[in-house]
């Protein structure tokens, strides 16, 4: 069957479009936006994910300031760079590379980031306000998945979307958002039975599992749109692309797919965290 490739960077250049003038009129007010990042450790893949999310910021001049703490970082000492991050006025939007090393408390750290700067809607309060539809900032990866279905004009209203996994900044706040747009939604996770008959209920099947070729071709229903946010080692993603490209109307590849969406809504929710500092004064 012939299909639709969700281009996802086609979405992602479209989104940084909009914005260069947007900084461009903050920069005028004086105000340059700025996104820090903090990355704990140093697993290399986490390493390169905040290395290209600091120089897409750069490229359409929003500031990156990029704090990168040793593994052996405690979480009290965490908590105080993003205490400071929350009192710098110069910083707009605070993104804690997830995961951290295990013997941080990553909750506690993600509660600390103060809700104006949670630009990647990692606090439960960022999150409860996405769950009740009024959230200025949804995590990344949720809200780009819902931006490609929108470029794509992929009608959601009345539709069954199945989400496999349920994480706090993907698989959770994903079904919340394609609740509040009128899909029927089931969400999945490693304790569910039948799993491939779920799917097959699926008109919108979002993969955010983290296994490389998770989801089989045989478990998509003909005509589902199919969006794979999973991003595995060497490039992989949760969908096993050549089969379920078979079955589906329209698909996300990856790489190419959600990843640089995910990237330029991180850019946008900047932009819009440093225009709320100046709508304020
Ligand atoms: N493109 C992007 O921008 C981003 C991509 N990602 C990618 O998305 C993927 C998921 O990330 P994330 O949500 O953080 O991962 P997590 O590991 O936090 O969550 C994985 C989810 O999948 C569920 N799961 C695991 N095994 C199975 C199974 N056999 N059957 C059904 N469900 C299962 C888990 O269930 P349970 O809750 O029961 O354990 C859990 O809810 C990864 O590949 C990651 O790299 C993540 C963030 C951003
Ligand atoms: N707090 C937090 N928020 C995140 O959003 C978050 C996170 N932690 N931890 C890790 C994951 C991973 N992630 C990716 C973002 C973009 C691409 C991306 O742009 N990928 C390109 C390929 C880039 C390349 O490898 O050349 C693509 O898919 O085409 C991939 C992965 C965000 N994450």
């Amino acid at each position: 069957m012939e299909n639709l490739i969700l281009d996802g960077r086609k979405v992602a250049q479209s989104i940084k479009n909009q914005l260069v003038e947007r900084v461009q009129v903050l920069k005028e007010k004086g105000v340059t936006p700025c996104l820090a990042t903090i990355l704990v450790g140093d697993d290399p893949s986490s390493a390169t994910y905040v290395k290209m999310k600091g120089n897409e910021c750069e490229k359409i001049g929003i500031k990156s300031l990029r704090i990168h703490l040793p593994k052996e970082t405690e979480t009290n000492q965490l908590l105080e760079t993003i205490q400071k991050l929350n009192e710098d006025n110069s910083v707009h939007g605070i993104l804690l590379q997830h995961p951290v090393p295990s013997h941080i408390d990553e909750r506690k750290a993600f509660e600390t980031i103060s809700i104006e700067k949670d630009v990647d809607g990692v606090t439960s309060y960022g999150y409860g306000q996405t769950a009740l539809g009024f959230g200025k900032y949804p995590s990344c990866t949720p809200a780009a998945i819902m931006s490609i279905l929108n470029y794509y004009q992929i009608p959601i209203e009345g539709k069954h979307a199945v989400v496999i996994g349920r994480s706090p900044i993907l698989g959770k706040p994903v079904s919340a958002l394609l609740l509040n747009e009128n899909a029927t939604v089931t969400t999945c996770h490693s304790r569910t039975t039948n799993l491939s008959e779920v799917v097959q209920l699926g008109d919108i099947v979002v993969a955010a599992v983290g296994k490389p070729n998770f989801i089989q071709g045989d478990w998509i229903k003909k005509g589902a749109v199919v969006l794979d946010a999973g991003y595995n080692k060497g490039n992989i993603g949760d969908v096993d692309y050549d089969a379920c490209s078979e079955k589906a109307s329209a698909i996300t590849p990856v790489p190419g797919g959600v990843g640089p969406v995910t990237i330029s809504m991180l850019l946008k929710h900047t932009v819009d965290a440093a225009e709320e500092t100046i709508s304020k004064h």
